[in-house]
């Protein structure tokens, strides 16, 4: 459609940057798709950018399917300095990271638009983007670009949206036939054994449908004396035939069950593979609004309940078409008068099979989301289960999840009821069809129009077909079954992470051959960042936090709760978005990194170690698959470990239990410190790694946590645990940790904070307020990390 501008980088003479004098920049908005795939707030209106301006603009993006296809560099768009957020398009501005995601072709923009308006027209969209705000540049024509300034303005600011409901909008716009449009796209590994299913369909379904005319023809052959048997045929041969015939139709009935069957379990395994697949790469975001045991439940039942629809449902559903068709073909042959008595029966089921459907399709979503509350209630209770014994609450709890299944058995009595009508007045309008046509048939019969085998055949096609209109009726409801559940799993399919995960894109750290960027040194800087979490915009954590961490340093964080300590961990990682400002690592932006690599280099001990229900061994080998058994002991000897897991009688082949609940809070947190070094990191995180512990065990963990920090690794080996005796098992000398190994430590304890190269002090206002070695920061009259301590608050 426009393809003649992507392709194309606008060549300038201008600053790289935009517009030298003004500030501005202009973007050119192509659109190069059919109007369904329109991004909200576009229309076909949009896409006639003239040729003429294209001298004009710094960059040019181009849509295709909602994402952007081809475009000029980052640097054109985003050659300011601070410029973090570009407007493009009225309700829509991308944001630097964004940009580099999406300009890789993998990002869908959908999401930007759920909050701008659909009545937004932009004709000619050549955009010149201005300290934030657009302004319409005029077209070729002459008319304005953007038609409303202020409209636009205020559609910006929503920039970082967080909303519960994104499910819900992604949704609205999935009609029914999209939804079996991407489930049929999505079976397309099935489609061979589908088409096997369907050849072997025509088989039996042709054998079942010529059994009423064989029966007709036989009873007349039985009835009338005179008849001769076709083909000089004896009736045992004739017998002998047709039991063959339908040996042939079962075998095709076994293989069609069997492919169908076949192809509905590689569908849902292939399905949930997906789903897990990208639910498992989302951003934080996601995983705050939608719950565990949710996530589970589409996993799993919604995963079945769609592959059914489109494997066992489209077969009985072929199979019911073919035999409505065959049989009223046949009913017309044998009696057209007959054919048109039973015509007038059939547009009210069919009307009737339609509306019970839509209502099927809106009780399954309802139901489905309801069965995903009650698998969150019962999954997050249970893995709590010791809170809630402790605090005596098994009754309450009963009561509420009683309540959730009461509501799933509400939602399903009703559909019982409405399914029971359903199929009690489809039963009747058969039986009374088929008393119809047996008084008109009878009459006929007696007015010689037919023979008395031919009203049998008739009579019996009349069964088949009207099960078959049952059927089908089936087939229609199970679909809207299907594309209920469907829609539940393309929100989880489809979601695109906001923070992108991709294991191609971006800064790599390794060595250049293989197309890094060298070691990692652990270099951190974090520069002007402001930040509040997506849930709540107004309550900004960090305002112009800016620190500076030296490769190799050990520094500490401190400040009074909730000011945002574990935080900063959280975004070095980069499970959040900044607002503005940016952090660095080794000079590279972090959005510029590839996130997999980056955190590779990062090891985290959280202040809640969260151990999986396997061995100690498959837990420390989560962060270093290929570390041997002496590595293993090696790092749990560093993390004052080793004598306690010797002490097992299975070593490190010990059980840990349910999120390790069979060691003491200490023993985990130890574990945990191992794993984190058994990664080798370049940078260590230790957040508060000793506050949930009693005296005893922090001393074991502090002791670790001592030798880290003073990296005089050595001295551990005179200095282990006294309850526990050291292992005899020999430690490897070969492993070494990285001797620039960055350490931040979120401190409590003096003795922490006395050992770090610099403490860093949040203050009330989200910035640093004091930062300095321990002595420095208590020798100032006054000083706020002065007071903390003495108020004990850190
Ligand atoms: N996922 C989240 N969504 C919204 N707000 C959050 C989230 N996590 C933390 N917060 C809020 O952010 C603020 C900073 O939290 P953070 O855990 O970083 O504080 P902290 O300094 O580590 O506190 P503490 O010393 O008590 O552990 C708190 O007000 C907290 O309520």
């Amino acid at each position: 459609m426009l393809s003649w501008i992507s392709k194309k980088t606008p060549q300038k003479n201008k600053s790289m940057s935009g517009d030298q004098n003004s500030n501005n920049l202009h973007i050119g908005i192509t659109i190069n798709d059919n109007p369904n795939t329109y991004p909200l707030g576009l229309n076909s209106k949009s896409r006639t950018l003239p040729k003429t301006s294209l001298p004009d603009l710094d960059a040019v993006v181009e849509f295709q399917k909602r994402r952007i296809s081809e475009d000029s560099s980052k640097t054109h768009i985003f050659g300011k300095e601070n410029s973090q957020t570009v407007p493009l398009l009225a309700g829509f501005s991308i944001t630097r990271n964004e940009y580099s995601s999406v300009s890789q072709g993998r990002h869908s923009l959908s999401r930007n638009f759920s909050s701008s308006s659909k009545d937004t027209v932009v004709n000619d969209s050549v955009i010149e983007a201005k300290n934030g705000t657009t302004k319409a540049v005029e077209n070729q024509s002459g008319s304005p670009a953007l038609s409303n300034q202020k409209q636009s303005k205020k559609k910006f600011s929503s920039e970082r949206t967080y909303s519960s409901d994104e499910e819900k909008i992604q949704m609205e716009k999935l009609s029914s036939f999209s939804a079996w449009k991407k489930l049929l796209k999505f079976a397309k590994k099935e489609y061979k054994l589908l088409g096997g299913a369907v050849g072997l369909l025509l088989i039996s379904s042709s054998v079942t449908m010529s059994v009423p005319f064989f029966m007709g023809r036989l009873m007349d052959m039985v009835t009338n004396p005179e008849a001769t048997i076709p083909f000089g045929l004896s009736l045992n041969q004739l017998f002998g035939g047709l039991a063959s015939v339908f040996a042939i139709g079962a075998l095709a009935n076994f293989g069609r069950v069997y492919y169908i069957r076949k192809a509905g379990e590689s569908l849902i395994s292939r399905l949930r593979t997906q789903v897990y697949t990208n639910i498992i790469k989302q951003d934080m975001t996601f995983f705050e609004i939608n719950r565990t045991g949710d996530l589970v439940s589409r996993l799993t039942v919604d995963t079945t309940v769609v592959s059914r629809s489109i494997t066992n449902n489209v077969s009985d559903g072929l199979r019911s078409i073919v035999s409505v068709t065959a049989g009223l073909s046949m009913m017309l042959y044998i009696s057209p008068k007959l054919t048109l008595v039973m015509m007038l029966v059939v547009p009210p089921i069919a009307g009737y099979a339609i509306v019970y459907g839509r209502f099927i399709k809106k009780i399954t979503h309802k139901t489905q989301s309801a069965l995903g509350d009650i698998t969150k209630e019962a999954e997050e209770r249970l893995a709590n289960i010791r809170i809630v014994q402790a605090f005596g609450r098994e009754e309450e709890e009963a009561v509420s999840f009683k309540k959730a299944s009461d509501h799933v058995y509400e939602l399903g009595k009703r559909e019982a009821f409405v399914s029971g009508l359903f199929y009690g007045s489809n039963g009747l309008l058969g039986n009374l069809s088929i008393l119809l046509f047996l008084g008109v048939g009878g009459k006929m019969v007696m007015q010689n129009q037919i023979s008395i085998g031919e009203l049998t055949s008739f009579i019996l096609y009349t069964a088949y077909v009207g099960s078959s209109l049952a059927g089908l009726s089936t087939f229609f409801s199970e679909s809207m079954r299907g594309i209920g559940a469907s829609s539940r799993l393309f929100y989880a399919l489809e979601r695109v992470p906001k923070i992108p995960y991709d294991s191609e894109f971006g800064i790599k750290f390794g060595p250049k051959e293989r197309g890094g960027v060298g070691e990692c040194m652990g270099n951190i800087k974090f520069e002007n960042v402001s930040f509040n979490y997506p849930s709540r915009p107004d309550n900004e954590i960090f305002k112009g936090l800016n620190m500076d961490i030296p490769s190799g340093t050990h520094v500490a964080i401190a400040g009074p709760s909730g000011k945002g300590k574990s935080t900063i961990t959280l975004l070095l990682l980069r499970f959040y978005e900044l607002n503005s400002g940016k952090i660095t690592i080794d000079g590279h932006n972090l959005t510029d990194l590839n996130l997999k690599s980056w955190r590779s280099n990062v090891a985290i001990v959280p202040q809640e170690p969260m151990l999986f229900a396997t061995t100690i061994r498959k837990n420390l080998l989560y962060s270093n698959p290929n570390a041997t058994d002496e590595d293993l002991h090696y790092v749990l000897s560093k993390a004052n470990a080793l004598g306690f897991v010797s002490n097992f009688p299975n070593g490190l082949d010990t059980f840990v239990g349910e999120r390790g609940v069979s060691l003491s809070g200490g023993q985990k947190q130890r574990i945990a410190i191992a794993r984190a070094l058994l990664s080798n990191p370049a940078v260590l995180i230790l957040d508060e790694a000793t506050s949930a512990l009693d005296s005893q065990s922090e001393q074991s963990v502090q002791l670790a946590l001592d030798h880290l920090m003073s990296r005089n690794y050595e001295e551990i080996e005179n200095n282990t645990d006294t309850n526990e005796s050291q292992s005899t098992i020999k430690t490897n000398e070969n492993f070494k940790f990285r001797p620039n190994c960055t350490i931040i430590t979120i401190a409590h304890r003096p003795s922490t904070l006395e050992k770090s190269d610099v403490i860093f002090v949040i203050g009330d206002e989200g910035n640093i307020v004091e930062s300095g070695n321990y002595h420095t920061l208590l020798s100032k009259p006054d000083g706020y990390f002065k007071n903390l301590m003495n108020s004990r608050e850190v």
